[in-house]
């Protein structure tokens, strides 16, 4: 008994240990001083508490989005949380990032030549709207791939180049933790966020040999205007059971986002279910001694995710059985 302990121990060890010497080593920021950082979405929710952050931190900001009111407000919002008022600068840039790729690359440019080259690409810009599939506007559906993969994908091919031949910079994808899990009424939504995450994961890779680091970001549920406009439509089934990882404050998940990318983490997550679901289902090699702890919990992580699963049939039975009663009634 005791040798074969031993005998784990050992080959887990070793198996940890090849991991962390054949990874790219880690690189670390402790802050963004003069950096340039770009956030799509930065005008609102997840994307502005980031923005925040980056200013507290030093960098020069750049936010993205449609609407003007509200990039002013923001712009405001975020050069006021500035550590350095004097030589820091804020500024945003009006564009919708479900455009053409020409039309996206050449705002990227004049972004670069206003305020210098990108450190960190944050893409945030995102949407979800709810519902069954066969219901869902098909407008609605394209629309969400639109701006959740290619609104992420474009910026993304935009700075890479700078970025592999700088040989530093963070970019930040951010999916959810519904791109771990399919879930009831988050089907156009999740497709898009899986999409997402299939392309951080291949990037990743091809960033091997560079100082250039990714950053894929699962937020739960997460108290913003975005999030309070979904909930107007959401399905009661998907409620509770994108409950189950709680809301989260929008200033908490930007602010770890940031610190996140800026310490190399390959995932950021924000709930003990993220943990749980991308120790499940995460395929990139994070570290030694992730691997470590998921070939140890693996099985018992997915008898748990089994149970789970089973209970968030149920909630979707227990509505279709409403639902029946209504119009039995
Ligand atoms: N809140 C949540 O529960 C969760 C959110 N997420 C993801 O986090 C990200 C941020 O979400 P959240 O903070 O809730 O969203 P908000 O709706 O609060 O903010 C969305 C931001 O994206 C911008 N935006 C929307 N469409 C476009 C577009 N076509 N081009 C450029 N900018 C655009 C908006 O500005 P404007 O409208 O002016 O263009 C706004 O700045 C999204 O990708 C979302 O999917 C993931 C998991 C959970
Ligand atoms: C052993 C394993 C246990 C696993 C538990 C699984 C819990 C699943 C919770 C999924 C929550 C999804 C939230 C998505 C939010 C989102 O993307 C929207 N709000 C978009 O705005």
């Amino acid at each position: 008994m005791f040798i074969y302990i031993l005998l784990v121990v050992l080959v887990l060890g070793a198996l940890g240990l090849v991991i962390h010497f054949s990874l790219d080593k880690k690189v670390i920021y402790k802050d963004l001083k003069d950096k340039h950082v770009v956030i799509t979405g930065g005008s609102s929710g997840i994307g502005k508490a980031a923005a925040v952050e980056a200013a507290r931190l030093g960098a020069h900001v750049t936010v993205i989005g449609r609407d003007t009111g509200k990039l002013t407000a923001a712009v405001a919002e975020i050069t006021a949380s500035c550590r350095d008022q004097k030589n820091q600068k804020v500024q945003y840039v009006a564009l919708d990032v479900t455009s053409d790729y020409k039309a996206i690359e050449q705002c990227f440019v004049s972004i670069e030549e206003k305020l210098g080259p990108i450190f960190m690409l944050i893409n945030c810009a995102g949407m979800c709207i709810c519902g069954q599939f066969e219901k869902t506007d098909p407008d609605v559906i394209k629309q969400m791939v639109d701006l959740n993969y290619f609104g992420t994908a474009y910026p993304t091919r935009c700075v890479l180049q700078g970025m592999k031949k700088r040989n530093e910079g963070l970019i930040v994808f951010v999916s959810s933790e519904a791109a771990l899990i399919g879930i009831y009424g988050y089907s156009a939504y999740s497709a898009g966020k899986w999409a997402v995450r299939g392309l951080a994961e291949s990037v990743i890779m091809e960033l091997v040999g560079t100082n250039v680091r990714l950053t894929l970001a699962f937020p739960p549920d997460t108290d913003t205007p975005g999030f309070k406009n979904e909930d107007l439509t959401k399905p009661e089934e998907t409620k509770l059971i994108s409950g189950t990882a709680g809301l989260h404050s929008p200033d908490d998940v930007g602010k770890q986002m940031i610190h996140d990318a800026l310490t190399g983490k390959t995932y950021s997550v924000y709930s003990v279910t993220g943990t749980l679901l991308t120790l499940l289902f995460g395929g990139s090699l994070e570290s030694g001694m992730q691997v470590v702890l998921q070939v140890l919990s693996l099985s018992v992580v997915r008898i748990i995710m089994v149970g789970v699963l089973l209970s968030f049939y149920n909630i979707v039975r227990d509505g279709l059985k409403k639902k029946n009663e209504v119009k039995t009634k």
